[in-house]
């Protein structure tokens, strides 16, 4: 049995993740925490986790950027692992995650979906042929109209991946509206639109000469997200320290 804190419970991530613990025989939620300190289920509910009492395996963060050095401290001092999957993030935090990492076991992932993880590696290959041949390379992604956060940690993650691959990075232009002169070869286009109850979509556009490549992931429901949580936090149990991703629980699974 893997024994969960839930961090940002009621929230909608939250509340998909207690429905499907909740037919998961071997995994518990045994606390929340939400800032609203609402109880909407049957776990006790803290507003803040410093003052979560409950002894866990495991935390499961979906709440906000703001909220993670709380989460990193509580981590740390309990000396339990945390699956990280607020996006936002600033380079700051992620060297915080790297530094906490050496203490205690952490996950950090923008996307939870065996999906997108499987197109960071197609992405590696495809940058590999095309960047030679001159290909730009653009990315869309679209999500609901209550997201915080733009462009979406997904599409960082994904130019970030192809960065990986590059022998001399790409900078990332969010807003061409300034510019007054053609897109620079050594840049990728990261554009975010936000409407309705989409829950989320990458494309990942690779534009040559007479010919065009697109790559695309939809996500058509939040429970993608809350499944490959609660498998990483099986996988993070018991771990002692580390950095892991998605990557490592899906070649575990294998
Ligand atoms: N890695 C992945 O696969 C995915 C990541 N996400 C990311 O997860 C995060 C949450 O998404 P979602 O569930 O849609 O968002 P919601 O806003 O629906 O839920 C977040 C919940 O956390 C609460 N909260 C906010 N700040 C704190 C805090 N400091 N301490 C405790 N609770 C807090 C919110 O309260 P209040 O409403 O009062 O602010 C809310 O109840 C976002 O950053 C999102 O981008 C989402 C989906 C997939
Ligand atoms: O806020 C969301 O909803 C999502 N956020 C993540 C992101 O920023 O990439 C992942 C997913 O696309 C849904």
């Amino acid at each position: 049995m893997t024994e969960i804190i839930m961090h940002g419970c009621n929230g909608h991530m939250g509340q998909v993740i207690t429905s499907i613990v909740e037919k998961d025989d071997e995994a518990k939620i045994v606390a929340g925490v939400d800032i609203t300190g609402e109880k909407l289920n049957d776990y006790p509910v803290f507003k803040n986790i410093s003052d979560c009492n409950v002894k866990a395996d495991v935390i499961i963060d979906f709440s906000a950027a703001a909220a993670l050095e709380d989460v990193l401290e509580y981590s740390q001092k309990n000396h339990i692992p945390a699956v990280l999957c607020s996006t936002g993030l600033s380079n700051e935090q992620v060297e915080k995650i790297k530094a906490c990492s050496e203490k205690v076991a952490l996950l950090k992932s923008a996307n939870m979906s065996l999906g997108i993880n499987m197109l960071m590696n197609l992405l590696k290959t495809a940058v590999k042929v095309l960047n030679p041949e001159g290909f730009d390379i653009e990315i869309v992604e679209r999500h609901h109209n209550l997201k915080k956060d733009a462009p979406s940690g997904t599409a960082l993650a994904l130019a970030d991946a192809m960065n990986e691959a590059l022998e001399k990075p790409y900078s990332y232009n969010y807003d061409r509206s300034k510019d007054n002169e053609p897109r620079k070869k050594e840049e990728i286009g990261i554009v975010a639109l936000r409407g309705g109850n989409i829950v989320g979509e990458h494309e990942v556009v690779f534009a040559g000469n007479d010919e065009v490549i697109e790559f695309k992931h939809t996500a058509t429901s939040k429970a993608v997200f809350a499944k490959g949580a609660v498998a990483a936090a099986k996988f993070l149990k018991n771990k002692e320290s580390g950095l892991f991703d998605m990557a490592d629980v899906i070649s575990a699974a294998k």
